[in-house]
């Protein structure tokens, strides 16, 4: 299930619902910091008796590691469902929008796809972003983009020049060449960097401020950018 952008009172009823009901909640971590901000923003709707179980996500590109974390994790979440109990799995914001969720939900169905799952949406990361700034993310014809920040300058820059919304998730190591696609797209100027979005480190920018800044952006950042 989604837990929405990091505050507790941004699930969904149906996710509240399933969290009183679940035997066992399934939180990723990575093995860095072994911190789950799903886990902390679903935490006042637990049942004191629930069973936590830690799933590891490595966080990175490294194809082995992944595949052995993802397999391991598939095997620790078939072994709790087929030993009869019901899990919900956390995930921030919405589990089909860059999710640990989406690398479960394959490795799972690979080792046994009879087990039932049932998806709950979550409020995504631009989304509470767009509300909290009060920012339209698109209206009438216009297209709305969703894109990942770790992409190059040269992809960024095109995807920027195409679309008439767009969102930029993951702005943070490569946010220099984020800076540069906005500026050589001629959208600068407008976008707004919003990190930790209804966290309690919440902060809503100009991009041009947090450019001027030394320091990487911190990872639950992303760029809102609408075409004048
Ligand atoms: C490689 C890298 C880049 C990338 O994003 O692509 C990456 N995560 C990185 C960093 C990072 N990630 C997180 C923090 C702590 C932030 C904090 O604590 O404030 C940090 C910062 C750090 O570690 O320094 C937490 C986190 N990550 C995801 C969620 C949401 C979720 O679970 O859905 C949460 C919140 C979990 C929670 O706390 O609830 C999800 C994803 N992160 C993935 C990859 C994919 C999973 C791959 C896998 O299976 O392991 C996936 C699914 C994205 C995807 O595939 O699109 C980059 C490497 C570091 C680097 O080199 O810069
Ligand atoms: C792996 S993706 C997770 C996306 C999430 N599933 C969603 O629906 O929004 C991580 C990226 O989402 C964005 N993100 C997630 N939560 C955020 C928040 N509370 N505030 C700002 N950005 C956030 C950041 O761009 C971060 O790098």
């Amino acid at each position: 299930m989604g837990v929405g952008p990091g505050a507790p009172d941004l699930l969904t009823l149906r996710a509240v619902e399933a969290l009183r009901r679940v035997d066992v909640i399934l939180a990723a971590a990575s093995p860095r910091n072994d911190y789950s901000r799903a886990l902390e923003t679903a935490r006042p709707h637990l049942r004191p008796d629930v069973r936590l179980q830690r799933l590891e996500f490595p966080m990175t590109h490294d194809r082995a590691t992944l595949r052995a974390a993802w397999e391991k994790a598939a095997g620790i979440t078939r072994d709790v469902l087929r030993g009869g109990e019901n899990a919900a799995f956390l995930t921030i914001g919405d589990p089909l929008v860059y999710s640990t969720f989406g690398y479960l939900l394959k490795t799972l169905r690979q080792l046994d796809d009879s087990l039932p799952v049932e998806i709950i949406p979550g409020i995504t990361s631009f989304q509470a972003a767009a509300a909290r700034t009060r920012t339209i993310l698109c209206e009438s014809h216009e297209t709305l983009c969703i894109i990942p920040g770790i992409r190059d300058e040269e992809s960024l820059t095109r995807t920027l020049e195409q679309a008439d919304s767009a969102v930029i998730l993951k702005a943070y190591r490569n946010f220099p060449a984020i800076v540069s696609s906005l500026r050589r797209s001629g959208r600068l100027e407008g976008g707004l960097m919003a990190s930790h979005v209804e966290q309690p480190e919440e902060r809503l920018a100009p991009v041009t401020a947090v450019a001027a800044e030394e320091g990487t952006p911190p990872y639950m950042s992303l760029v809102l950018s609408r075409k004048k």
